[in-house]
């Protein structure tokens, strides 16, 4: 049966840790699906492990609609939640939409968009006519040049309540789930028992309602420098599929992350 945004947040009230990796073609949607993953991210990190980018920001929404599509076909069970890529929902709500169409009728059931309370009134815009949207704050790396680089965020006492006060607005506005990157673990913490909306988080400590990672990051297919937060789970595994099996056991029996793979 399929999970659905219902499903994830009766995971999160109930405290059973919710898995997502990143996936971009159908192929491993499928063995992602039969890994018991619950919701597959068509991540616009695709400019970094399939195109070769340094960064996010030349990912089109026709790149998007691709991948999406090619992940829907392979996924029975899982959740498909589609980024949209950067330049696609910051001029307007109305634009939002109409970028947000071609993303869902590739088969994602869900939208992720970067950006906190400044944000807020697109993601209302969206779930009050039937689009469910993610969220995501703390490291937003469509933002790199504005944060000055790929960065731990919410740091200090006013940067953690401005955080905060993030992750409220975007559930006020509607934010079915809520990703956080790269943040504190006692922030992550603070976060997920503040909201009601599932967190999941990379490189925010072990407390969220979930966890999520680059694919082929944990994989270690990614030739790039790896971020602190990322576990190879090939390592010791026979094959992708155990490996990945590895990865839903470690989230699940909250073994994954680790202090060496959290920022404190
Ligand atoms: N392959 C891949 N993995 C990712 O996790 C990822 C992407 N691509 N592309 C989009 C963003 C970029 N991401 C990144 C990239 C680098 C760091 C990084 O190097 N962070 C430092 C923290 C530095 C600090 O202490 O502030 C680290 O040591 O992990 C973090 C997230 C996460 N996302
Ligand atoms: C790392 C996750 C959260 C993401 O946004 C992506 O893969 O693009
Ligand atoms: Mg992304």
């Amino acid at each position: 049966m399929r999970i659905t945004l219902t499903t994830l947040q009766k995971m999160a009230r109930e405290g059973d840790p919710i898995t997502m990796l990143t996936c971009y073609d159908a192929s491993f949607a499928t063995l992602l699906d039969n890994a018991g993953v619950d919701t597959l991210l068509v991540g616009d990190s695709l400019g970094n492990v399939i195109k070769g980018e340094e960064t996010t920001l030349a990912v089109t929404l026709e790149e998007m609609a691709y991948h999406t599509r090619c992940v829907a076909r392979g996924a029975k069970r899982a959740l498909v939640i589609a980024d949209m890529p950067f330049g696609t929902f910051q001029v307007s709500p109305e634009k939002t939409f109409e970028n947000a169409v071609p993303l869902m009728a590739a088969g994602a059931h869900m939208v992720k968009l970067e950006g906190g309370r400044e944000m807020a009134e697109t993601v209302a815009f969206l779930t009050r006519r039937g689009v469910p949207v993610c969220g995501h704050i703390g490291l937003t790396p469509q933002s790199v040049h504005q944060l000055g680089g790929f960065k731990v965020q919410g740091r200090g006492e006013a940067q953690a309540a401005k955080l905060l006060d993030d992750a409220k607005a975007l559930e006020e506005a509607g934010a079915g789930l809520l990703v956080l990157e790269a943040v504190p673990a006692a922030l992550a913490k603070q976060v997920t028992a503040s909201i009601r909306t599932p967190t999941i988080g990379i490189g925010a400590g072990p407390d969220c309602s979930g966890q999520v990672l680059v694919l082929y990051d944990m994989l270690d297919l990614f030739p790039g420098r790896r971020p602190k937060f990322v576990r190879s789970f090939m390592r010791g595994a026979p094959s992708v599929q155990a490996a990945i099996e590895a990865f839903v056991k470690a989230v699940k029996d909250r073994t994954f992350p680790g202090p060496e793979e959290t920022f404190q």
